[in-house]
């Protein structure tokens, strides 16, 4: 069963007089890891928005669990790249901001605060302010505050973009290590193409004025390591994928 559908869903901005995306459908799998690319300005953010329940559909529906998304919930988390973090408060209340919020007793998030402190690498910090933080922890932090929630579905809107190469791949294996242990589903944009290769078991191309959805790739080369050297296939389905980005209709 699908974890989330979206069935011919367009948008359009109150204060714009043109539709932003259009007929777009897309299903999202539990546990499953769809990465979004496309050309600046397509819709790959209004689309997340739509998901997060930020904002409602013109037409058509957005589906989680076959209930319409009437809103935002904890269930459906998203982390930023401008992480929005509270800067005076320490990583750990960083992180508990959202169960706190919701009432939630301690003893219900304090045990997976502790494993997330440990898998992020943040033990250490847990009690310094954000504000002390290089980016690549700061992101760290963003991404355990989003994970304590256990939302099924996690989106991240170019949460890596402004991290250096050896932080993004730390990232990245930080990313599918918390995947595989709170068994979610994961959708992210990004605008990296070898990232969406490597994050993504599927590649959803949204391409288009308005954006619409161009491809829907299944990715081979999901998780592994290119840097051995993967051959003429991987090179023919990155060009690919390149050219699905690039063209304009
Ligand atoms: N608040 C807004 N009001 C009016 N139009 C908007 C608003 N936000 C975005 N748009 C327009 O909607 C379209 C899609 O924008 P969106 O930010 O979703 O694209 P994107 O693919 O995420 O772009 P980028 O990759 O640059 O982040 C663009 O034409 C944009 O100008």
């Amino acid at each position: 069963m699908s974890l989330l559908e979206l069935r011919d869903v367009s948008y359009r901005y109150p204060e714009s007089q043109e539709v932003s995306i259009e007929h777009v459908d897309l299903t999202v799998d539990a546990h499953a890891l769809t990465v979004i690319v496309g050309p600046s300005g397509v819709g790959k953010s209004t689309l997340l928005n739509l998901i997060a329940g930020y904002t409602t559909p013109l037409n058509g529906q957005v589906l989680m669990n076959q209930q319409r998304v009437q809103g935002p919930s904890w269930q459906r988390g998203i982390v930023f790249q401008d992480m929005a973090l509270y800067p005076w408060l320490t990583v750990a209340q960083n992180i508990c901001f959202g169960p706190k919020m919701r009432g939630l007793a301690a003893t219900t998030y304090e045990p997976l605060l502790t494993e997330l402190l440990t898998e992020t690498g943040l033990l250490a910090f847990q009690d310094q302010p954000v504000y002390e933080l290089s980016g690549g922890l700061k992101q760290r932090v963003a991404l355990a505050r989003a994970c304590i929630n256990q939302p099924p579905l996690l989106m991240l809107d170019e949460s890596f973009s402004a991290l250096d190469n050896y932080t993004r791949n730390e990232m990245h294996q930080l990313l599918l290590n918390l995947w595989r242990r709170l068994e979610n589903s994961i959708i992210a944009i990004t605008h990296d193409i070898d990232e969406a290769i490597f994050l993504g078991q599927r590649i959803l191309v949204i391409n288009g004025k308005p954006g619409t959805v161009a491809a829907m790739l299944d990715n081979p080369y999901f998780n592994q390591d290119v840097t051995t050297g993967l051959g003429t296939d991987y090179v023919a389905f990155r060009q690919k994928l390149l050219g699905l980005i690039e063209q304009t209709n």
